[in-house]
């Protein structure tokens, strides 16, 4: 088959939009060129790998996709079909057919390169390369395949220069043997200089990671557990906390300890440096321009910024008023830390996806930060699950609403102290201590929420709105 052309891009141009993983949304895509083509299986169906360059306004990302090739499609590959060419047959996203995921997984195995593509094994790993990949049915920034329960491999969607943070963290806490992530076994990267560059680095486009087939995430327990709070008799009072049957307030405080463990590791592993002169002017600045950035975007946020604003001086202020107040410790953190990014295994809780927010672009993603940053991201969390099950629905007349709102809140407050006493209990900086700090992260992390909603998913935008009104109220 000749290197897909311009009929291909023609048809990526109407599909790309309509992806879940594609970050672009908002915005009309200009352009798309294919930056590279690489034939990893020949024949009936066909893959090849793809990096697409997706020009928007003033920039370029960069976009992986596995391109599946067949002369007839079957149906249950017709969800992911892209379009039909005379000559190539029909095109389609070639994740979704485990015929075509397997060639990932061998090639890992063999350590080959092919084209610009490299893939391989981490030091004293043998790849088992006899298993089909089937992708997590989970709405992601990116695209993971499990392969039988051995391995998750996340393939990157949009690709950023240079190695991922989410492969050097990984590598890194599984080298130091931290016990709350799941083990790095292989990778595929991209040689520089074609397209994604950074210095003549290789770009990361996979991890191969150890999977966990009995995990569930902590998003579906908390969920759980929420719905077990709402559905409590009402009765003359309020349930009582912990009566609740699916109590999770164990389960968050033994995460707040894995947390702490988590960021000692990070520490260890990366260092810690005290925040330069100016730093905290530099965060609340750059609080301020992302609340500028997301009012102009979404009206409804705007009642609220003047009160979001000040919470940013008053970190700012908190920080740098008294003059022999020590530096605050930077250091590697999580960076996107929330419910979904925390498996509860039979050991305990695992953390995934060590790759900041994907609307950052990637200096700002491996920044160093201070800690309580992730612990804002799971509080807000905690608070998400809370109000997720009554945004947007009819809770009936207003003493209803109020009452649902109030064990939402009670919820809620119930499990970010436990996640936070664990977080303390084990050697975590103190929330309270730093009680401006973590506010004005959590207000910070809310606004994003709110950019993040409106692009991706409308409906939620309530979510975090109606916990602004209250955080910021
Ligand atoms: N090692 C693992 N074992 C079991 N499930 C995993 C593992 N890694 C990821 N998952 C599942 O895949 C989902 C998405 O993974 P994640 O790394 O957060 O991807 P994304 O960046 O696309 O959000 C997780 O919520 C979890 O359900
Ligand atoms: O997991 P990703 O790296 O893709 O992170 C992005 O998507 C998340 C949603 O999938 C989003 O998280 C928000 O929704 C979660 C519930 O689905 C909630 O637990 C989080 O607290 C909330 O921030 C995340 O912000 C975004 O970066």
């Amino acid at each position: 088959m000749q290197p897909p052309g311009h009929s291909v891009v023609r048809l990526l141009e109407g599909w790309l939009p309509r992806q879940r993983w594609f970050g672009g949304k908002h915005i009309p895509i200009d352009g798309i060129t294919i930056g590279t083509a690489t034939e990893l299986h020949p024949g009936d169906p066909a893959l090849h790998h793809l990096v697409l360059d997706v020009r928007q306004q003033t920039s370029t990302d960069h976009y992986q996709l596995l391109l599946g090739t067949r002369r007839n499609l079957p149906d249950r590959l017709r969800p992911h079909a892209i379009g039909r060419l005379p000559g190539l047959g029909h095109l389609y996203d070639a994740a979704h057919d485990p015929e075509l995921t397997r060639p990932l997984l061998e090639h890992l195995a063999g350590q080959t390169t092919i084209g610009p593509l490299r893939f391989r094994a981490a030091p004293g790993v043998e790849i088992q390369a006899d298993l089909d990949g089937v992708p997590v049915s989970a709405e992601q920034s990116n695209t993971s395949l499990i392969y039988g329960c051995t391995y998750i491999c996340k393939l990157f969607r949009r690709l950023s220069p240079g190695v991922n943070p989410d492969l050097e963290v990984n590598l890194a806490l599984t080298r130091a043997g931290c016990v709350h992530v799941p083990a790095v076994r292989g990778w595929i990267e991209l040689e520089p200089d074609h397209g994604v560059n950074a210095d003549g680095e290789p770009a990361t486009l996979a991890l191969l990671s150890e999977f966990m087939p009995t995990a569930t995430d902590g998003w579906s327990l908390a969920l759980t557990s929420v719905r077990d709070w709402y559905a409590q008799p009402a009765g003359a009072s309020e349930p009582v906390p912990g009566a609740a049957g699916g109590d999770f307030a164990g389960e968050a405080e033994r995460l707040g300890a894995a947390t702490a463990q988590v960021h000692r590791d990070l520490a260890a592993a990366f260092g810690v440096t005290p925040a330069p002169a100016g730093q905290m002017r530099a965060l609340v600045q750059g609080m301020a321009e992302q609340l500028d950035q997301v009012g102009a975007a979404v009206p409804a946020l705007r009642p609220h910024a003047p009160a979001i604003r000040a919470a940013f001086e008053r970190a700012g202020a908190a920080a740098t008023g008294a003059a022999d107040a020590p530096p605050l410790p930077l250091q590697r953190v999580h960076g996107d830390y929330h419910l979904g990014q925390v498996l509860r295994t039979g050991a305990g809780w695992v953390v995934l996806d060590f790759e900041g927010e994907p609307a950052r672009p990637p200096a700002e993603r491996r920044a160093l930060a201070h800690p309580l940053r992730d612990v804002a991201g799971m509080l807000r969390s905690f608070d998400y699950a809370a109000r997720f099950l009554l945004a947007g629905e009819d809770a009936g007349p207003p003493e209803a609403a109020d009452a649902l709102e109030r064990r939402a809140q009670a919820w809620a407050e119930r499990n970010r102290d436990a996640f936070c006493a664990g977080y303390v209990g084990n050697g975590g900086a103190d929330p309270a201590a730093h009680a401006a700090l973590l506010r004005a992260f959590e207000l910070d992390k809310a606004v994003y929420e709110v950019r993040y909603e409106a692009r991706n998913r409308p409906s939620w935008v309530n979510v975090p709105l109606r916990s602004l009104a209250y955080l910021a109220g």
